[in-house]
């Protein structure tokens, strides 16, 4: 038996850490604070935080195959280059929706660039409903639509022989599978794969693991939880001690280690001095299974 140990690794009092991002070339951690519109790097070794900030909320970061990465700033998909700290729009969706953002994007295995949208909130969860749709930035930059009527698109990772797209429409409470296409991008046959329980509370961020199994942060439920896309069983509950769990992935060594984010808006003062690493970057070692490395962005 692995012995599971959770740390925080950095106290950034996020308020909404979001899009954790394991960049193997420079052993960093990226991530976003989306209302705080800021894309950071966490250098593993030095321990350091760098950020950027940029104009409008930003929901989700990148790699890029060239170098740089891209990132889903307000409803447009852009190129960020860290260097210069500048945000170039390759691609604007949802022009007709003034209320819009983007929300959780990750790039797939052929280097499109999903995200989806939803209405800016008036507190967590709480939104216009059916506003978001789900999109991907193809690697010449034109963009193609899937479905519309979402709620507040969240995780999103693809089976390992690419076959299958898993998908998260928060207020749903499922995690839903589609048969995927991956030459042409295609989506087809969406199902359920796992409907949540009540205490898991609100489906969030999702990556899947070596041995194809996902792992969802239960916003609300101060969680991660594994599941059997095949099953439709929860194979394991990891908890947190923060309660606004956002989105997980692997990195770190061979990508044996798990970061979580997390958010600190929509806590109550007694909470948040219950909870002071709120907002902070996890780390959960001795899971005893490995990620895979995140795709670049091919354009
Ligand atoms: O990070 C996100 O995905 C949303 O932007 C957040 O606002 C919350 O996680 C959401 O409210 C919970 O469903
Ligand atoms: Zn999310």
């Amino acid at each position: 038996m692995s012995s599971i140990k959770i740390e925080c690794v950095l106290r950034e009092n996020c308020r909404c850490g979001e899009s954790p991002v394991w960049e193997e070339a420079s052993n960093s951690l990226l991530f976003v604070d989306i209302p705080a519109k800021k894309v950071c790097r966490w250098d593993s070794l030095s321990k350091r935080v760098q950020q950027v900030t940029v104009e409008a909320p930003v929901s989700s970061v990148a790699l890029r195959q060239g170098g740089g990465y891209v990132a889903t700033i307000g409803t447009k998909f852009c190129a960020l280059n860290w260097e210069d700290r500048s945000a170039v729009a390759l691609a604007t969706v949802d022009k007709d929706k003034k209320n819009n953002r983007f929300n959780d994007g990750k790039v797939d295995p052929a280097g499109r660039y999903f995200a989806g949208t939803m209405a800016e909130e008036t507190a967590p969860a709480v939104l216009e409903r059916h506003q978001g749709s789900l999109y991907s930035l193809f690697p010449d930059h034109h963009v193609e639509k899937y479905f519309d009527q979402v709620d507040i698109s969240n995780g999103l990772d693809w089976s390992l022989d690419h076959k299958i797209f898993y998908y998260i429409d928060s207020l749903s409470y499922s995690v839903d599978a589609f048969d995927y296409d991956l030459q042409t991008g295609k989506i087809s046959n969406r199902r359920s794969v796992y409907k949540l329980e009540k205490e898991e509370q609100i489906p969030d961020g999702m990556c899947i693991d070596t041995e194809g199994k996902l792992w969802v942060a239960c916003y609300n439920g101060g969680r991660v939880i594994r599941l059997d896309p095949e099953t439709g069983k929860r194979l394991q509950t990891v908890k947190l001690p923060v309660v606004k769990t956002t989105s997980c992935c692997f990195g770190g060594k061979d990508y044996s280690e798990m970061y979580v984010t997390c958010a600190r808006d929509g806590m109550d003062p007694e909470g948040l001095l219950q909870q002071p690493e709120a907002g902070g970057i996890f780390k959960i070692t001795g899971l005893g299974v490995k990620g895979i490395p995140p795709y670049p962005y091919a354009g």
